[in-house]
């Protein structure tokens, strides 16, 4: 028997009405006593507040936490990864080994990047030492493409610096920018640039507990990508989103390659592979431990961002979270952490973009439920494996903290982990 449960949202989403029907559950509004909020972030916040007063009950839960921005804004993200790889050094961590250049070798997964203003100087350093580089700038609060641009001399940094400290623009030095280093060499398929989407599902985030997603999927650029650099200011050659790739041109699908079958290319629709055609097609291309190891670089990279968050969130137990990572993959097949989104998108441009979405939700669910389809915080979050549905265990540290036969990447503790066995191959396909 399924509990019924009064539920709200912030969002009309037809994903996440059926997904709450199905489940005989019915509406109230936030004002009315409800168990289950699905919320955009921003209510999220308000309700923690301290000014708004509203105060929990045990049998509520929320699909953001409070302070999920120490992963999902641009620059705190930075500040945070920056901040881990720091502290584990100084513990004299083997994750922190760095190479002759100066570079981390294990947890070198997000471009370099600098805050505007307040790293101007460093940047410029950095910028002097790799003069023929390209960097993005991005507003570190906004998202859909909004005010990002691309530059490749200081000169126009300079000037851009001049302008936003101009009286005659006062709405961009409100805008703290990160500026990043821009990854010149994508892995491109047909000729497109795309990133990939994983979702990533965080039930605690003291102890860490953590889930990945099958069923990501990559997003290409509708048009193809130029390496000549003279393309700039185009941005439908270099950024992935599908909001700014809807108003870009026609969109036409990366060509099919001999090695990905015929019917996975014929599921690509509205610019999106799926995760599983993309690991064909790299398996075929590129061999299959090259692809083991690159899924298994991106399990790395997400483990390790959570980690660096960790110990900041506010894990209140009232709350689970379910983040966007968006991942490019250069032509070495290098995995790179663009950024982390708190509230993915549930709108679907395809009908199998809903099936996705519509399963994804329905799996969440499942997950963050006790067994008994209750929310209740005093319960301890480790639901059976039959509950995952497409989801797979990437962490729990309360239940493997002391065993030794779980994946490699639950006994990278902090201030010691293994790191040599991080490319075996990944649980998850
Ligand atoms: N360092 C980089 N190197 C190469 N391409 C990048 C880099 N950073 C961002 N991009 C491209 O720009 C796009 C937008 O970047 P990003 O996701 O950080 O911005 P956003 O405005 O928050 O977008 P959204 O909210 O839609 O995810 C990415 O999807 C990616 O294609």
């Amino acid at each position: 028997m399924t509990a019924r449960i009064a539920y709200c949202t912030d969002m009309e989403k037809s994903v996440l009405a059926n997904n709450f029907e199905k489940r005989g559950w019915f509406q109230v509004s936030p004002d009315d006593e409800w168990y289950f909020y699905w919320a955009g972030a921003q209510t999220c916040r308000s309700l923690f507040s301290v000014d708004s007063g509203y105060r929990m009950n045990d049998n509520q839960m929320i699909n953001h936490f409070p302070t999920h921005y120490e992963l999902t804004r641009k620059d705190l993200l930075v500040k945070n990864i920056k901040r881990y790889r720091r502290e584990l050094e100084r513990e004299g961590s083997t994750l922190a080994a760095r190479d002759a250049t100066g570079r981390y070798i294990h947890l070198d997964f997000l471009p370099t990047t600098f805050m505007l203003p307040a790293d101007y100087n460093l940047f410029v350093e950095e910028f002097r030492r790799n003069p023929n580089t390209t960097w993005i700038l991005k507003p570190a609060g906004r998202s859909q493409g909004v005010g990002i641009f691309l530059v490749n001399k200081l000169a126009q940094i300079k000037k851009w610096s001049r302008d936003t400290k101009s009286s005659f623009n006062p709405t961009l030095v409100k805008d703290t920018y990160v500026i990043s280093r821009y990854i010149e060499n994508p892995l491109l398929i047909g000729g497109k640039k795309f990133d990939l989407r994983m979702y990533v599902l965080v039930t605690s985030y003291r102890p860490l507990k953590a889930y990945m997603y099958k069923q990501g999927f990559c997003r290409f650029c509708t048009v193809r990508y130029d390496t000549s650099g003279q393309e700039l200011d185009n941005m439908f050659v270099h950024l992935t989103n599908v909001s700014i790739q809807k108003h870009g041109a026609s969109i036409s699908h990366p060509s099919p390659h001999p090695y990905s079958p015929q019917e996975e290319y014929n599921s690509v629709h509205g610019g999106k592979w799926p995760v599983r055609t993309l690991r064909l097609y790299l398996e075929g291309t590129r061999g299959k431990s090259r692809t083991d190891r690159l899924f298994s670089d991106i399990t790395w990279l997400v483990v390790h961002s959570l980690r660096a968050v960790a110990p900041i969130m506010a894990s209140d137990r009232h709350c689970f979270e379910c983040y966007g990572y968006d991942i490019i993959i250069d032509d070495q097949l290098k995995p790179w952490m663009i950024e982390v989104n708190a509230s993915p998108s549930m709108t679907s441009t395809t009908a199998n973009d809903r099936i996705l979405k519509y399963k994804l939700v329905d799996d969440i669910i499942s997950i963050v439920l006790p067994p008994d389809g209750v929310p209740n915080v005093h319960w301890n979050k480790i639901p059976s494996p039959d509950k995952f549905g497409d989801f797979e265990l990437l962490l729990d540290e309360e239940v493997y903290q002391n065993s030794d036969h779980h994946h490699q990447h639950t006994s990278g503790h902090r201030g010691g982990g293994k790191t040599s066995d991080r490319h075996s191959a990944p649980r998850w396909k």
